[in-house]
């Protein structure tokens, strides 16, 4: 039986419909109250998995899921080895370095050597300091509400995802530079789509039906 990792969050609702629109009903998740985790399609076709975003490319590199679905900006922090196979066209957001709204900096090559930048995409920020701007600054770890870094004054910037950019304006932050942008992607276990286990290229193939793609990314 195929197994779909579900991110839980802002893609889940998205993730479910398009599932739905390809046969398969993953619903009960959305269910008030729902703390069930695994639960299968009532087609009997399919069962899924409600996981953390960051958690689903570790269930389906590790061959638990044959598919799952995760922001591109997961990605590129955490360089899993899964096929990324089709970019879904929903959860746009863009990866951005940001500073108080005050701030005398006006790019992000201005900030001083050594300054703190607060970030839940930690290899993300280290490539774009160090790797393209060759600019060593220190990197501080956090796992949420990322923008009080520079409210609190314990970082001068951050590295985080913006979308409608409402977070920003509303804690007094403004947007440098825009590293990369983001989608959510269909990702797969690269063996079990390589051998066509359980029907994934089948499901693939209907997802980028839905979709009216015929590319595939296809990066192992
Ligand atoms: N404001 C947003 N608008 C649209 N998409 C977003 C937004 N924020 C994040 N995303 C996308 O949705 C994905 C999941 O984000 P979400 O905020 O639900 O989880 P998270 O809190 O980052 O994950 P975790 O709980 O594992 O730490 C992100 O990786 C990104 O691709
Ligand atoms: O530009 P906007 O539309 O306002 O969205 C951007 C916000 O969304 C994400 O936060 P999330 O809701 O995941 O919370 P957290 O990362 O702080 O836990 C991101 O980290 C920003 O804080």
């Amino acid at each position: 039986m195929l197994t779909v990792a579900l991110p839980k969050g802002a893609l889940l609702q998205e993730s479910i419909e398009l599932f739905q629109s390809i046969g398969l009903d993953f619903s009960a998740f959305l269910a008030p109250g729902n703390r069930q985790l695994q639960i299968a399609d009532p087609t009997g076709q399919a069962q899924g998995l409600l996981v953390r975003a960051q958690d689903v490319p570790v269930y389906v590199e590790y061959g638990q899921a044959q598919l799952g679905i995760v922001g591109y900006d997961v990605l590129r922090e955490k360089q899993p080895n899964v096929a990324q196979l089709v970019d879904l066209q929903f959860g746009y957001c863009r990866m951005s370095v940001a500073v108080p709204q005050n701030s005398a900096y006006r790019s992000a090559r201005q900030l001083p050597p050594h300054s703190r930048v607060a970030s839940k995409f930690v290899h993300c920020a280290h490539d774009y300091f160090y790797g393209q701007l060759d600019l060593p600054v220190e990197i501080i770890t956090l796992y949420g509400s990322v923008e009080l870094g520079p409210i609190t004054g314990m970082s001068e910037a951050i590295v985080d995802l913006v979308s409608s950019g409402r977070t920003l304006k509303e804690n007094g932050l403004v947007e440098l530079e825009v590293l990369y942008e983001s989608t959510a992607r269909l990702v797969a276990h690269p063996l079990s789509y390589r051998l066509d286990i359980d029907s994934t290229r089948q499901w693939v193939q209907s997802v980028k039906a839905q979709l009216g793609q015929t590319e595939s990314l296809e990066q192992g």
